[in-house]
């Protein structure tokens, strides 16, 4: 099994891509760029996982989904988020009903 400790190998990698070479980094390119072509990356691999997910090939299914991930790591770690604060709040609902943190958000 691999190990969860890729998540926080891959956020050092991406914290050390600031002020890298964007022709030598896909990762600085993407910094570089900026916030829009972030999110637009984000989309269209969501896209993508949905399209993988309706061929019904699951190693496609697991390639595009790998790609979100991935992309939304960018992201993160572009606004100054890291992986860390969603497994805290993946943490945080563990064990609450999804119908009852449902209506909590609807109280707040
Ligand atoms: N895990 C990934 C990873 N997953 C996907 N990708 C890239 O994400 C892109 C996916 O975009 P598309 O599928 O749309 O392919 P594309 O048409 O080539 O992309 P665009 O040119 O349209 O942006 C491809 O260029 C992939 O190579 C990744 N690039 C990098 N990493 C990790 O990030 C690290 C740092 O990467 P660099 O900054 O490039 O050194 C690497 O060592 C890896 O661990």
């Amino acid at each position: 099994m691999v190990s969860a400790d890729i998540l926080e190998r891959l956020s050092t990698t991406l914290a050390s891509r600031h002020g890298a070479d964007p022709s030598s980094s896909y990762v600085a390119k993407l910094f570089h760029k900026g916030t829009d072509e972030i999110l637009k990356k984000v989309g269209e691999e969501a896209v993508e996982t949905i399209m993988a997910a309706k061929d019904g090939d699951k190693l496609h299914l697991v390639r595009e989904i790998a790609d979100l991930w991935f992309h939304t790591l960018v992201l993160l770690e572009h606004t100054g988020l890291s992986h860390e604060d969603v497994l805290a709040e993946l943490a945080r609902r563990e064990g609450i009903s999804g119908i009852d943190e449902k209506n909590s958000r609807k109280e707040q």
